[in-house]
């Protein structure tokens, strides 16, 4: 066994893991989560939760992963390496949603972020519909971050979808009311506002977070991106609110820097810039 010695907190470079499924175009997933780790300064790791066959156009197909074997991943991983943050992305169904939180209960890693993926943009769920539940009650209590959007609010909710900015943040407390520690909840489908705007509701403070609506056909794993980035940068910053502004601030270059691609006929993924972090 190798032992290194200690670095200063500041110079250490923080272990990031995705718990997600993949996309093989790299828009979304865990190809996603691990490109927006490295841009923000993590060391990037994913166990992965399923195979999905997709593209800019759509998904064409699923292949779940054993839950016992998501568990091997995650706990091979988690005795050997230390994790700073985590990112929880697809999980597919209600028995990786329970060995995900197996998991949890036995390492308390820091600094975890749930991005409850239901649909995808296509159309195609990548969330059983009764693992819903499981996922609102079991996992959602464990987290110290959930990133709906508004589709995704509404069913955790088990209630209609809102269809405007003025209902956000009465929204964003009921989802603390279920027991989420800090929500982000994302406005993205609210197309018709002029903003994209998300609320961040923490400890005690309700925030927005607004940047201008950027015209582009590249809006393919948008949601991804923004929580990987929060999780990239949570270890590196003092509190949820910061880590949260970061990681949008991030998301929105990346949408901007998408005008630089040239990948499929759909909806393109952002351009993962490096930055100083
Ligand atoms: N055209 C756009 N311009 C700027 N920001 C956008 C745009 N589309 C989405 N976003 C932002 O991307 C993030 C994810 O958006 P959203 O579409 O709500 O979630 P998801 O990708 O999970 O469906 C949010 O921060 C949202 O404000
Ligand atoms: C494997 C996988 N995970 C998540 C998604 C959904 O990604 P999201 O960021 O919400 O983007 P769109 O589906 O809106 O493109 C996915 N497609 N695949």
């Amino acid at each position: 066994m190798t032992t290194r010695a200690a670095l200063p907190g500041s110079d250490r470079v923080p272990n990031v893991l995705s718990i997600a499924g993949t996309d093989p175009s790299g828009g979304a997933g865990v190809q996603a989560d691990l490109k927006a780790f490295s841009a923000n300064g993590a060391y990037g790791m994913s166990a992965v939760t399923a195979l999905v066959a997709q593209t800019t156009t759509g998904v064409a197909e699923v292949r779940e992963v054993p839950p016992e074997f998501v568990t091997a991943q995650l706990t091979t991983l988690l005795d050997d390496v230390r994790v700073d943050a985590v990112k929880i992305g697809m999980l597919a169904n209600a028995e990786v949603i329970r060995a995900v939180v197996a998991v949890l209960d036995r390492y308390a890693p820091p600094h975890v972020v749930l991005d409850p993926v239901m649909v995808a943009k296509s159309g195609h769920r990548l969330l059983a519909d009764e693992a819903v539940a499981v996922l609102r009650d079991e996992l959602l209590p464990r987290v110290d971050l959930i990133t709906p959007n508004l589709p995704e609010a509404a069913d955790l909710l088990g209630e209609p979808e809102i269809t405007g900015s003025a209902e956000m943040a009465a929204q964003a407390q009921r989802l603390a009311d279920l027991g989420a520690k800090q929500v982000l909840l994302k406005g993205g489908h609210l197309r018709a506002e002029p903003a994209s705007a998300d609320l961040f509701r923490g400890d005690g403070e309700v925030r927005w977070l607004r940047s201008e609506r950027i015209d582009t056909a590249n809006d393919h794993g948008t949601g991804c991106t923004l929580s990987a980035a929060i999780a990239a940068l949570r270890p590196r910053r003092s509190d949820w609110a910061t880590a949260v502004r970061d990681g949008k601030d991030y998301l929105t270059g990346a949408l901007r820097a998408a005008e630089r691609l040239d990948v499929g006929r759909g909806h393109g993924p952002v351009h993962h810039f490096h930055r100083w972090w």
